[in-house]
């Protein structure tokens, strides 16, 4: 029997002793999470800065810190994600009780991706904690300083039964793969992403994709030039590019071309001093693997600023690459990593057309002042998620679904969509066994006009809240009258003032008539 059967067996049968059902466990595991972050800080920055070099403020600003809102969020809205949920009703159940009940789908496993270890790993588990399953955590392998931390310390902190760290490569997660789960959370490339379909089609278990691609970014030239490039260098050069939403590629007019290099040079020096490689803030390119892919993917561009590198040192400098076509190397893959490309188009019309031409990317990037051209490539594109006039920050947005579309995935996480993502929506309806002349229309023999009254009953949406504000309107009003034929045979005589019913003889003050 293998580690990873017997670990899913263990896991599923503290999953079937009931014990998450109670939203005072999941909290409570929740809780101990948070925990984990704040107490193990130290190991986890540790970790990153062996495994990507990233600075201690750095790891928090970007692994940590959106990681513990999203815990902060699942403990103070847990009570209303899990409640029952109301739902509009058509006349043939108008007396029933019709809702949708979230609850848990079971076992999940979460495969995590190298480049934000912690964030992209734990983020789903707050869904699945949340919404009352187990989990198994399988970081990725290629950032192993953090998968060992995981693996070490997160079982001092959470049930080691139902949430266990399941570490190891390629034949691990294969082995794992091989297992039943209800539900799949895979983050990371998509030509693994199409590897995981497969498996788990074998038990069909659904699947979240969360992949990559090149995401576009488009800048107009009426824009203003120097903001867009300061936002546009910290979204790409951030993690050394290793970013599933950086911008991959820039697209504008070739009158802006040189502008656009010079503002981003500005802000590289600015962001990273003269010499990167030296600088705390500027990370390093996670393997060797990696690093030989994207020097190999400079190959056949004119390099306008950096382009300097150190293999021993994994280093490539904030690299930015001018006059590159469609057809370039730079151009045949997402490049993660820390090369800007640019591409002259004429005009948005065919930046639009260059966009469609390709996958559909994780994320579409526009700056613009002018928000019809926004709206318009927000109208004639499809991405995982639009962002004008900044880079990143909808990923903090828990309000926001994260998740690709096509190529860059299926399936979205963060706040509530992650609760809902790893939930079962469960529809309930609860009828009464009275009124059962209602149901004949239903029922064989089928006629003309029975078929006429269920087309009535069945076809009527009736919206629930409007019906119980109009149930309230009423109510309220049945009572001023009953108020008013009080008053009439208590007070036969009294004066109505506005709102007020005053006996008479009494004075009304602040501006209102008195009683003559
Ligand atoms: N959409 C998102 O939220 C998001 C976030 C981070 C990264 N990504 C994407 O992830 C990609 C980079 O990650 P990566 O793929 O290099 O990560 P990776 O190499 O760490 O692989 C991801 C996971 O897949 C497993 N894996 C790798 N090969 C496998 C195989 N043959 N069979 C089964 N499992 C296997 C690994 O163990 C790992 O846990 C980029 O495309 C990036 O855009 C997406
Ligand atoms: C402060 C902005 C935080 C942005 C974090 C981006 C994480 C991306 C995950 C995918 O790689």
């Amino acid at each position: 029997m293998s580690r990873e059967l017997l670990v899913v067996q263990r896991a599923r049968k503290s999953f079937q002793t009931g014990k998450t059902k109670p939203l005072e466990y999941r909290i409570h595991q929740l809780k101990n999470l948070r925990r984990f972050i704040s107490e193990r800080q130290g190991d986890i920055t540790e970790a990153v800065r062996r495994d990507l070099g990233k600075s201690e403020n750095g790891t928090q600003l970007f692994e940590t810190l959106g990681l513990e809102g999203e815990i902060n969020l699942a403990l103070e809205k847990l009570s209303e994600w899990a409640a029952p949920r109301m739902v509009e009703k058509n006349l043939l159940t108008i007396s029933d009780e019709v809702y949708v009940q979230p609850e848990p789908l079971g076992v999940v496993l979460i495969i995590g991706a190298w480049n934000y270890p912690w964030a992209i790993t734990l983020q789903p588990l707050v869904g699945a904690i949340a919404a009352g399953n187990a989990a198994v955590i399988k970081p990725s392998e290629v950032s192993s300083h953090s998968a060992k931390v995981m693996e070490e310390l997160l079982p001092l902190y959470l049930d080691k039964d139902l949430y266990p760290v399941v570490t190891g490569g390629v034949s691990e997660t294969q082995e794992l793969l091989k297992q039943r789960f209800d539900h799949i959370f895979y983050t990371g490339g998509s030509a693994v992403g199409k590897i995981v379909m497969a498996a788990a089609s074998c038990h069909l278990t659904p699947v979240t994709l969360e992949l990559g691609g090149k995401s576009p970014c488009y800048i107009d030239k009426n824009c203003d030039i120097r903001v867009a490039c300061r936002r546009i260098t910290w979204g790409k050069f951030v993690n050394c590019g290793q970013t599933c939403i950086a911008p991959d590629f820039i697209l504008c007019e070739p009158s802006v071309q040189s502008q656009v290099v010079e503002e981003i040079q500005k802000c590289i020096k600015e962001f990273y001093t003269d010499n990167p490689e030296t600088f705390e803030d500027y990370g390093r390119i996670i393997n060797q693997r990696h690093f030989k892919r994207l020097m190999a993917l400079m190959e056949g561009s004119t390099v306008a600023v950096g382009g300097a590198s150190d293999e021993s040192q994994c280093y490539i400098a904030p690299t930015v690459l001018k006059d590159v076509t469609g057809d370039s190397k730079v151009m045949k893959e997402e490049i993660f990593g820390p090369l800007l490309p640019i591409i002259t188009v004429s005009g948005v019309d065919e930046a639009i057309r260059f966009i469609n031409e390709r996958e559909k990317p994780l994320v579409i990037y526009v700056f613009s002042q002018d928000n019809k051209l926004i709206k318009r490539v927000i109208a004639e594109t499809s991405s995982g998620a639009l962002l004008a006039n900044d880079c990143l920050v909808h990923f903090t947005v828990s309000a926001l679904p994260f998740g690709g579309v096509g190529n860059s995935g299926m399936g979205c996480y963060h706040g509530r969509y992650g609760f809902d993502q790893l939930s079962h929506l469960r529809s309930c309806l609860i009828k009464q066994l009275k009124m059962e002349g209602v149901n004949s229309m239903r029922y064989p023999p089928h006629s003309a006009k029975k078929l006429g009254w269920a087309r009535f009953f069945m076809l009527k949406q009736v919206n629930v809240c409007r019906l119980r504000r109009m149930a309230l309107l009423a109510t309220m009003a049945g009572l001023a009258a009953f108020l008013v034929q009080v008053k009439e045979v208590k007070y036969p005589n009294s004066v109505q003032r506005g709102d007020c019913v005053c006996p008479p003889g009494m004075k009304v003050e602040a501006g209102s008539t008195k009683e003559d």
